[in-house]
C-alpha cells in the first residue's frame, strides 16, 4: 500500500500534482530553490506594477485549459482572474517583424483571399489544396518539413519558424511536430488532413467537463487570461491550500541529491538528511532527474539527458506613455530576419490592469535567444545584462519607432528553461514509460520535460500522473 508521496520539484507541475494527491494521501514537497512557483514569477512593483519574467498568458482552451480554470475555481482565484476575450485588439492583431517592417498576421476570409505581405500569395489556394497532399510516411518530422510539405515552404519559413520561437524559443528545422503540436500530426494520421482534422476532429484524447468559470470562459469567448496579482499567484493560490492540509509538508531550499531504490520505494537524499517514500514524483526538469536516479536506471537516464534545453533572455521595460505605434499581443521574429531576438510582447495592450496606477505608461517585455542563444551571445555565465539591455531597447526603437529610454527595466537570464521537444521526443517519452514500468518503479514523471510545455499542459500532467497512480493502488 502507498502511506507516502514524495513530489520533486515546487514549480507549478509538482504543486498541481500536489494538490491531487493531497486528497488520499501524505504528501512531501522537496523544492530546490527559495520559492514556489518555478517559471511561473511574476515582479511586484511597489507601485502596483506587475511584470511577467516567465509565462503572462493562459489559454482557456482545449481539456488542457478547462482543466486549469476548474482549478482556478476550486482555490477560489475567480475574483481575480482578468480575461482577454477573442474580439479585443490583442487577441486580433499579431504582427510579424519581417524585412525590416511589421507586418499584420492575415485573419478572417479576406485575409485568406487576398495576398498579405510578407507572404507573396494568398494562403486560402495552400489551404485548400492541402486536402489533397499525401500522407507523411515518417514516424516523426520537423515542423518545418511538415509544412512544407503540406502547406508551402513560405509558409514554413516566415510564419512556422516565428511560432516556434514565440512558444518553444526554438527552431522548427528540429523540434518535432508529432510533439510539439500532436494535434496537427493526430490530423494527419486520422483524416489525412490538418484542414479536415481542424473541420471534423481528430480523435483527441481525454476530456474534462467544464465547471461554471470554465462555461464562463466559453461564453464570453476568453482567448487568454491571467490574474490580477500575475500568473505566480496561481502557485501560491496552491501553496496556501497545500499549507491548510494535514497531510502535506512542503519544503524551499530543500533540493533532492540522489535517489535510492529499497524495498518498498526509495530512499531521498538532501542536505538535511534522508527521508523515505513509497513513491516518487518527479516534477524536475529531466535533466536534473536523470542526475539523481541510480546506476540501475541507466537506459532511463541516458533518455533523460537526450533532452535540451534553450536558454532565453527576458528584458521587461516600461516607456512613459502611451508609445506603441500599433495595438496587438506582440511581434515575433522569423530566424532568418535576427536569429537573437525572439521578439516583442504587448504587455500593457492585453493586460492594462498591470501598469503603474500612478502614471501612464506602456509595458513592454523582448525575449531573446532561445535556441540561437550561445551563437548570437555566446556563453550565458559571461553574457552581461547591460548588453541584453541595450540590445532590447535598439530591438524596440528600430522595429517599433520608438526613441525614447524606458523610465524602468529589468533583465532576466533564465538559464535552460525550456525543453526543446526534438525529432524522436515522443517516441523516446513512451521508452522512458516503458522502462519505468518493466522496472516497476515507484516513480511519475510530471512537468514541461514530456507532454507539453504550455501551463495548461504542465497541470494536466499532474493530473494525470496523479489519477494512473491512484488506479494502480486499486
Ligand atoms: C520565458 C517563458 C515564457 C513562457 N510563456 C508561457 C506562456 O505565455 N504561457 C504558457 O502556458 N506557458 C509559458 N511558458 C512555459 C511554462 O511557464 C513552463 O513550461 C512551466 O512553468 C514549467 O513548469 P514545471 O513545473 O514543469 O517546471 P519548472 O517551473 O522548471 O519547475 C521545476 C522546479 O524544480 C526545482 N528543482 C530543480 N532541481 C531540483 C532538485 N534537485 N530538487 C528539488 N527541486 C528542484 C526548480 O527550482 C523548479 O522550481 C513560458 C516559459 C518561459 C520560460
Ligand atoms: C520560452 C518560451 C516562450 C517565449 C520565448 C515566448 C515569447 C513570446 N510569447 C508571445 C506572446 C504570447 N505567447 C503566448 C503563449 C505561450 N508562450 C509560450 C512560451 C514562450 N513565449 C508558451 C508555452 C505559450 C502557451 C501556448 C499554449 O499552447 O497555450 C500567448 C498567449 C496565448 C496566445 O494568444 O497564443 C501570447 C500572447 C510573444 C509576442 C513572444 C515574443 C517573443
Amino acid at each position: 500500500p502507498m502511506r507516502s508521496v514524495a513530489v520533486l520539484g515546487g514549480g507549478i507541475g509538482g504543486l498541481a500534482a500536489a494538490y491531487y494527491l493531497s486528497r488520499c494521501t501524505r504528501v512531501l514537497v522537496l523544492e530546490g530553490s527559495s520559492r514556489f512557483g518555478g517559471w511561473l514569477w511574476s515582479c511586484r512593483r511597489s507601485d502596483g506594477a506587475v511584470f511577467e519574467l516567465g509565462p503572462r498568458g493562459v489559454r482557456p482552451v482545449g481539456a488542457v485549459g478547462r482543466n486549469t480554470l476548474n482549478l482556478v475555481e476550486e482555490l477560489g482565484l475567480e475574483p481575480e482572474i482578468l480575461p482577454v476575450t477573442y474580439s479585443h485588439v490583442a487577441s486580433q492583431n499579431r504582427f510579424l517583424f519581417v524585412r525590416g517592417q511589421l507586418w499584420k498576421m492575415p485573419g478572417g476570409l479576406g485575409g485568406l483571399l487576398r495576398t498579405t505581405p510578407p507572404f507573396s500569395r494568398p494562403l486560402l489556394p495552400w489551404l485548400l489544396r492541402e486536402v489533397f497532399v499525401a500522407r507523411g510516411k515518417a514516424e516523426d518530422e520537423s515542423l518545418h518539413s511538415f509544412v512544407s510539405r503540406r502547406f508551402s515552404s513560405e509558409l514554413a519559413d516566415i510564419a512556422v519558424d516565428s511560432l516556434c520561437r514565440g512558444v518553444f524559443a526554438g527552431d522548427c528545422r528540429k523540434l518535432s511536430v508529432r510533439a510539439c503540436f500532436p494535434d496537427l500530426h493526430r490530423a494527419e494520421r486520422s483524416r489525412g488532413s490538418v484542414l479536415l482534422g481542424m473541420l471534423f476532429g481528430s480523435g483527441s484524447k481525454r476530456d474534462v467537463s467544464p465547471g461554471p468559470l470554465a462555461q464562463r470562459a466559453q461564453r464570453e469567448r476568453w482567448a487568454q487570461w491571467s490574474l490580477r496579482r500575475g500568473v505566480e499567484a496561481l502557485p501560491e493560490a496552491l501553496v496556501h491550500h497545500l499549507e491548510q492540509s494535514s497531510t502535506v509538508e512542503l519544503h524551499t531550499q530543500a533540493p533532492a541529491r540522489g535517489l535510492e531504490r529499497t524495498h518498498s520505494g526509495w530512499t531521498i537524499h538532501t542536505e538535511g538528511g534522508e527521508l523515505s517514500a513509497d513513491h516518487v514524483v518527479s516534477a524536475l526538469p529531466a535533466k536534473a532527474l536523470g542526475e539523481l536516479l541510480p546506476s540501475s536506471c541507466g537506459p532511463l537516464v541516458s533518455l533523460l539527458q537526450q533532452l535540451p534545453y534553450a536558454t532565453v533572455a527576458v528584458v521587461n521595460l516600461e516607456y512613459l506613455g502611451s508609445v506603441l505605434p500599433v495595438q496587438g499581443f506582440g511581434h515575433l521574429l522569423p530566424s532568418s530576419e535576427d536569429p537573437g531576438l525572439l521578439g516583442v510582447v504587448y504587455d500593457s495592450v492585453f493586460f492594462p490592469q498591470h501598469n503603474s496606477p500612478d502614471r501612464e505608461s506602456t509595458r513592454l517585455t523582448v525575449m531573446m535567444g532561445g535556441a540561437w542563444f550561445q551563437e548570437v551571445f555566446g556563453d550565458p555565465d559571461q553574457v552581461s545584462p547591460d548588453l541584453l539591455l541595450s540590445r532590447a531597447e535598439s530591438a524596440v526603437s528600430r522595429h517599433l519607432g520608438i526613441r525614447q529610454s524606458p523610465v524602468w527595466s529589468n533583465v532576466a537570464l533564465h538559464r535552460d528553461c525550456i525543453p526543446q521537444y526534438l525529432l524522436g521526443h515522443a517516441q523516446r517519452v513512451e521508452q522512458m514509460r516503458g522502462f519505468i514500468s518493466d522496472a516497476r518503479l515507484p516513480l511519475s514523471l510530471v512537468g514541461s520535460s514530456y507532454d507539453g510545455v504550455s501551463v495548461n499542459d504542465v497541470i494536466f500532467s499532474g493530473r494525470i500522473a496523479v489519477e494512473k497512480l491512484l488506479e494502480a493502488q486499486k
